[in-house]
């Protein structure tokens, strides 16, 4: 479980968290949404430890991030898996060279521990027959794959997720989103996804955070986001005709 408490986080005179406090629970997709420049991505960042808020804690599992000595921080930090927007994948790595890379870097296994490793996540990613192709040689659904492979090759207690379906078509989107929430649930994961995608909200959504010129201006399920009368949220959540018509038939529907 993650805590956040009254996080305030500013860049010179740019306030730009200005008081979130939240829980993220274990075992659960945890989203984070809100327009463009309402303070996302500098949020994810706080939670991963890149960026320390000015005000406010973080306390992961009981351990207060501002509290930990740099031996705690680094030990926590290698507890975190992370997938980036567009992959982030080492180009001139294979997928099993990109997977094995944190298990390299942050462990003492051998090269047979850390080849069982990379084969078993990049199963559990339905990637099987790719392990010596180059990022170049797949498509960018396989590319997320290895991501999500590589961000919890080292077993995180927390997964981090920076629009995890950019680029992606809408089924493989949701294919990818399953995928996130399948792992979450099966390894007891703290997630915590940045999105811009409505079909994720919806489909995905246990926990939705709505942040608005950085604050936190709702928080809810997948479920009450239908039902809200939040003017904010219904504003950025059904802007398009489309969402509008599906909330109008879950309110009927349940009328
Ligand atoms: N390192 C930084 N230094 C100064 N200002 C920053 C820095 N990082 C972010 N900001 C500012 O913080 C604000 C929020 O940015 P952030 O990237 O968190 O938005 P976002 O909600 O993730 O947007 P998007 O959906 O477009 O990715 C912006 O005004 C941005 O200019």
């Amino acid at each position: 479980m993650i805590q956040v408490e009254n996080v305030h986080k500013s860049f010179g005179d740019a306030h730009v968290l200005k008081g979130i406090t939240t829980q993220f629970e274990q075992g659960k997709t945890n989203l984070v949404i809100g327009q463009s420049g309402s303070g996302k991505t500098v949020f994810l960042k706080c939670l991963l430890g890149l960026f320390e808020p000015e005000q406010g804690t973080i306390t992961y599992n009981g351990q207060v991030y501002s509290e930990l000595t740099i031996n705690q921080r680094r030990d926590l930090r290698q507890e975190m898996g992370m997938v980036f927007q567009g992959s982030a994948l080492f180009d001139s790595m294979t997928v099993e060279g990109n997977v094995m890379f944190p298990l390299e870097m942050f462990t003492k296994q051998t090269k047979a521990e850390m080849k069982d490793r990379v084969d078993f996540v990049l199963e559990r990613v339905n990637l099987v027959d790719a392990h010596q192709k180059f990022p170049s040689e797949i498509s960018g659904g396989m590319k997320k794959r290895v991501a999500i492979a590589r961000a919890i090759v080292m077993n995180p207690k927390y997964l981090f997720c920076d629009e995890p379906n950019s680029g992606l078509d809408p089924k493989t989107a949701i294919l990818i989103d399953n995928l996130i929430q399948e792992i979450t649930k099966e390894y007891n994961i703290t997630t915590v996804i940045n999105t811009h995608d409505m079909n994720s909200v919806m489909e995905i959504g246990e926990k939705i955070i709505f942040l608005k010129n950085g604050f936190k201006e709702w928080e809810g399920t997948n479920k009450e986001i239908f039902k809200t009368d939040n003017e904010a949220v219904t504003n950025f959540v059904y802007s398009s005709e489309l969402f509008k018509k599906v909330r109008q038939m879950y309110i009927e529907e349940r009328n």
